[in-house]
């Protein structure tokens, strides 16, 4: 029976090179660069207003009216309170506002964000849904990593508040219920829906751990 644990089968090495990169690991070492954390901060902004598009198109390929709702309570909770929340945290890593809302969208920011909304028009509410997993998922997965490793610093670690709000009982809950959801659909699938669905889930993390490499590199 499909789960969302044999998707990451599925991809294990990709998985790894996303939760395990790099920029995790300096970032649970507390010795991430600023400019990196700031660049990747910054990118962040834009990612979430796409991503807040893409519960918008969850709301549309919803197939009843519990569907809609959750879909609409994500795009909610992004577009009223977590931008808002990451505007605050930007200022308070001397992002302005203003440098905000004029920011070039970085190459590596276009094609994961866009993958992820061409993968859920051109399929269901499920290839959606996969398309989104490794955002939803996978922070709190390394975050929870971050914390087991022995050279994690866990004082004045100038990221530590970050680290914090992925390890969180609140956001642990969202992700199981998320979890939840695409074990219920995927316990019915044949094979050749599994490698679709697999397909779409590696991508999305290939991309996610591109996104690291562009903060590290400072890219655009
Ligand atoms: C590149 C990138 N990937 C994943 C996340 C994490 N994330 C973004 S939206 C969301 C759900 C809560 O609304 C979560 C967990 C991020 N911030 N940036």
């Amino acid at each position: 029976m499909s789960s969302f644990e044999s998707l990451i089968e599925y991809c294990k090495d990709d998985w790894n090179r996303y939760i395990q990169h790099d920029f995790v690991q300096q970032l649970g070492k507390g010795i991430l660069d600023k400019s990196c954390f700031q660049h990747y901060l910054k990118q962040d902004y834009l990612f979430l207003i796409q991503f807040s598009r893409a519960w918008g198109l969850a709301v549309y390929k919803s197939h009843d009216i519990l569907e809609i709702r959750q879909a609409l309570a994500s795009m909610k909770a992004i577009v009223e309170v977590e931008l808002d929340l990451h505007v605050q945290y930007c200022k308070e890593w001397g992002i302005s506002k203003q440098e905000l809302d004029n920011l070039p969208e970085a190459e590596a920011n276009i094609a994961y964000t866009r993958y992820m909304l061409d993968a859920g028009q051109q399929g269901d509410l499920l290839d959606l849904h996969i398309a989104l997993a490794p955002c939803l998922i996978g922070y709190g997965v390394l975050a929870r990593w971050i914390e087991q490793q022995s050279w994690y610093q866990a004082h004045n670690n100038p990221y530590q508040s970050w680290i914090d709000m992925y390890t969180g009982d609140e956001f642990h809950a969202a992700m199981q219920a998320e979890i939840e959801w695409i074990n219920q659909r995927l316990a019915g699938i044949d094979s050749q829906r599994f490698q679709k669905l697999a397909e779409i889930f590696s991508k999305a993390t290939q991309l996610e751990a591109d996104f690291w490499q562009m903060g590290l590199n400072k890219s655009y």
